[in-house]
């Protein structure tokens, strides 16, 4: 379970977050939706320990990020747009040396391998270096390199950009099925329709508040809208959508 109680967080005179709360269930998808520059990558920022709230806390099944970011890592993966990755390592190198900096033992690094392999689709570029990798590659090795040690906790930031429909389709699938073994997962998207179909809720956040949060037909319900998009936009009272 993720939360965030009250949260306020400044870059000089620019307020990214102000106050901002929001509860993340196990067995949930939860997508974080806003207008560009609402705080939502800065919230998942904050959860993972990369930065330090002004005010209020953050929590990862209970374990302050702040205060024990190992711990709090521990229980986390991450999936961010900028997927750095080792040209001169193939998938399954990145795999192990990233096994090797969560303290994995090589047989389980193995064995959580073969599993991702699967899960993630990886097959034909498990033994390829990332030299030249689409988009949609990079993001899968990202996605695997997240899940590796089996956190309970997934915060994604815009996982699906650039992604093809099958490779979106392949990512979809992954997140039910971690969703199935309980796994918490936060998604920051501007995709309406990836919200819509995968997310059990949303949180809709403005200016670094959360001012709705619910099931997409709760939504649609309390803005008497018929579609996600025309919730947003009436929630966030901002009068163009970014949805792709
Ligand atoms: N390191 C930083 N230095 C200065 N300002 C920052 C920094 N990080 C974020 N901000 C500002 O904080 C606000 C929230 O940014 P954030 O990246 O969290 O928004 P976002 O909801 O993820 O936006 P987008 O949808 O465009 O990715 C923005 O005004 C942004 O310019």
């Amino acid at each position: 379970m993720l939360v965030l109680d009250k949260v306020y967080k400044s870059f000089g005179a620019v307020s990214a977050l102000d106050g901002l709360d929001f509860r993340a269930g196990d067995g949930r998808i939860t997508g974080l939706l806003g207008p560009n520059g609402a705080g939502k990558t800065t919230a998942l920022r904050i959860l993972f320990g990369l930065l330090k709230a002004d005010r209020g806390s953050a929590a990862i099944d209970g374990v302050d990020p702040a205060r024990e970011p190992l711990a709090a890592r521990q229980r986390l993966g991450i999936v961010t747009d900028q997927v750095g990755l080792y040209p001169r390592l193939t998938t399954r190198e990145h795999l192990d040396y990233f096994g090797r900096l969560h303290g994995m033992q090589s047989a389980a690094i193995a064995r959580a391998t073969a599993e991702i392999v699967d899960l993630v689709g990886l097959a034909d570029i498990i033994d390829r270096r990332t030299a030249g990798f689409s988009q949609g590659q990079r993001m899968k090795v990202a996605l695997a390199r997240a899940l590796l040690h089996q956190p309970r906790n997934l915060l994604l930031d815009e996982p699906s950009r650039g992604l093809d429909v099958v490779s979106a389709r392949a990512l979809r699938t992954a997140l039910q099925h971690l969703r199935a073994r309980g796994c918490c997962i936060v998604l920051a998207s501007h995709v309406m329709q990836e919200v819509d179909q995968l997310c059990d809720e949303a949180v809709v956040i403005a200016a670094g508040r959360s001012v709705a949060c619910g099931s997409s037909a709760a939504l649609c319900a309390r803005t008497g809208t018929r579609q996600l998009e025309d919730a947003f936009i009436a929630l966030t009272g901002i009068e163009e959508g970014i949805a792709a």
